[in-house]
């Protein structure tokens, strides 16, 4: 299974001073988590890392201090997580027909959930990991004015890996740019292009890494789960 790492984004929310992923949690970087987590993951054949060109030789200096034994290709990053996956399906092998998508933000993702994944995706054209909604979520207008309240039992909160038929997910995000749509994940393209997306069951612990405190939970995660197996988590 080809996998891609959108690893380009600046980590405004993070407000650090470089790349988030090349911050420490737990004494290796965020993106050395994810990736040693695709090492791992037996499905996955192939990496393409997504990432600005200014932030390569750090990529590759942290690598090199790795046991990885897959292919790992650089590819330039766009201005958003959008045009980064983008550029990342431009640069597949051509021989590649599914792909699994996946924010290098999320280090904490198991080797067990890129395996479901990359099994589901044999199956079906589009999935996400995803988890039920533990609260109640509220539609707020402008004026921070509730305006509604979805109904819980039908709300899921999307996580990565995403996974994608690789000449429809192409076809969808070429849509896109004719359309001018500005998504925040690759699924969302495929639900306007009207293609189904499945849902595979995520991982609590799966947390996209986005603000300082974020690092302080993967901190509290990584320790804890160096006393357990590591297993998929439900
Ligand atoms: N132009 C971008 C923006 C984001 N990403 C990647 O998409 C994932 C999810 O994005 P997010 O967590 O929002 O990262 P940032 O965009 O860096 O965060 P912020 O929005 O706080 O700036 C991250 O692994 C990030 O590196 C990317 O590849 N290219
Ligand atoms: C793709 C994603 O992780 C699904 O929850 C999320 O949409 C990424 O959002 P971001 O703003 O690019 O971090």
């Amino acid at each position: 299974m080809y996998l891609l790492i959108p690893a380009a984004g600046s980590g405004k929310r993070m407000g650090a001073d470089r790349n988030k992923l090349l911050l420490q949690v737990h004494s290796k970087s965020l993106i050395a988590w994810t990736l040693l987590a695709a090492e791992a993951a037996s499905s996955i054949s192939w990496i393409g890392i997504i990432s600005q060109p200014h932030d390569w030789e750090d990529f590759k200096g942290i690598i090199a201090n790795l046991k990885i034994s897959k292919p790992i290709e650089f590819i330039s990053g766009g201005s958003t997580r959008q045009e980064s996956v983008y550029n990342g399906l431009q640069a597949l092998p051509a021989n590649a027909n599914q792909v699994l998508i996946h924010d290098g933000a999320r280090c904490l993702a198991t080797p067990d959930l890129f395996n479901a994944c990359a099994e589901a995706i044999l199956h079906c054209p589009g999935l996400i990991a995803a988890v039920p909604v533990k609260d109640t979520i509220k539609v707020v207008d402008a004026s921070g004015i509730i305006q509604s309240t979805p109904d819980r039992e039908q709300l899921w909160a999307a996580q990565t890996p995403q996974g994608f038929d690789v000449k429809l997910l192409k076809q969808c995000h070429a849509e896109g740019v004719r359309q001018g749509w500005e998504v925040t994940d690759d699924a969302a393209l495929f639900e306007r292009c009207g293609i189904e997306v499945r849902i595979v069951m995520g991982e609590e612990t799966n947390l996209k890494v986005t603000t300082p405190q974020d690092l302080a939970i993967a901190e509290f995660i990584l320790s804890h789960r160096e006393q357990g197996t590591g297993n998929r988590e439900q």
